[in-house]
């Protein structure tokens, strides 16, 4: 598929501008500018209500700013007309916390379902690309078993396969390994990874998992009330000697001490 409307080499996937907002009186986000390259992954991390997942909601215009812009491939998205934000919203993967799988759907329905809403593919079509889809997510065995039946790493893959059928060139995940085991948040990264490879899809990620962070990241952003405090490559920001930054840093290393002290 060739598309040209973004070839103008350069155009940050994402960028946000001296963002503002606030929920009343209390402000959520207080000047927040970041740049997501075409084709990399961003992580954002910091402490619960620093904003993170505010600023997601913004890039997918699911909030206006009160004052700044979210441009998403050089376009305003507070200034999209309905047509444009539906277009955007085909070109973004998103994947929370929560699946959001179609319990009464099995795996193969749940998955084609982007592709019956969304587009005028034929069923022979559709079924080519969902069998393709599953096999890439190592899913081909399950496509008759429903969400149920699976255990939380599948379910997540088939969050992503879903996610991920129309080709998104935004891949947006707001704390994908949210309760999950080891074995499971290691499935998940793999995952990420491969949106990053197969897809050569730009991702924003939130994420707690500051080992995964670092794995994975090309940019790591830390927020703190409402502010980014800190970001840039994982080895810059290891060294940060940002107070905020450090804290944060050491805080995860105690914890992480801590649970490798109880496992024993
Ligand atoms: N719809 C809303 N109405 C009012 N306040 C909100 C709303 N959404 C977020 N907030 C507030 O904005 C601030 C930032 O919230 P946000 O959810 O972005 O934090 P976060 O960094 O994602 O936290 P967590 O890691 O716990 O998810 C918090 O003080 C939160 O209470």
């Amino acid at each position: 598929m060739s598309d040209t409307s973004n070839a103008s080499a350069g155009t940050p996937a994402i960028e946000v501008r001296d963002l503002y907002k606030s929920f009343g009186a209390q402000p959520a986000l207080k000047g927040v500018s970041l740049v997501v390259p075409e084709g990399t992954t961003t992580v954002l991390m910091g402490v619960s209500g620093s904003g993170k997942s505010v600023l997601m909601k913004h890039i997918m215009a699911l909030l206006k700013p009160d004052r700044g812009v979210v441009l998403v491939e050089g376009q305003d998205v507070a200034k999209m007309d309905e047509k444009t934000l539906d277009e955007m919203r085909r070109k973004q993967g998103i994947l929370f916390q929560a699946n959001a799988l179609f319990d009464s759907l099995n795996v193969y329905d749940n998955v084609a379902f982007p592709l019956r809403e969304r587009t005028k593919m034929s069923e022979a079509e559709i079924k080519e690309t969902v069998e393709k889809t599953l096999a890439k997510v190592g899913l081909s065995h399950a496509a008759t078993r429903f969400p149920g039946e699976l255990s939380g790493g599948m379910q997540k893959r088939v969050g992503f396969a879903r996610a991920t059928i129309l080709q998104p060139k935004i891949l947006l995940y707001d704390d994908p390994t949210a309760g999950l085991d080891p074995l499971t948040t290691a499935a998940v990264n793999e995952i990420i990874f491969t949106g990053k490879q197969q897809l050569g899809a730009t991702s924003l990620v939130i994420t707690p998992d500051v080992a995964s962070a670092f794995g994975m990241a090309d940019q790591i952003v830390i927020m703190h009330e409402g502010q980014i405090v800190e970001s840039g490559p994982p080895d810059k920001v290891k060294e940060s000697q940002h107070p905020q930054v450090k804290a944060f840093l050491k805080n995860w290393l105690q914890r992480r001490a801590k649970s490798q002290a109880a496992k024993g």
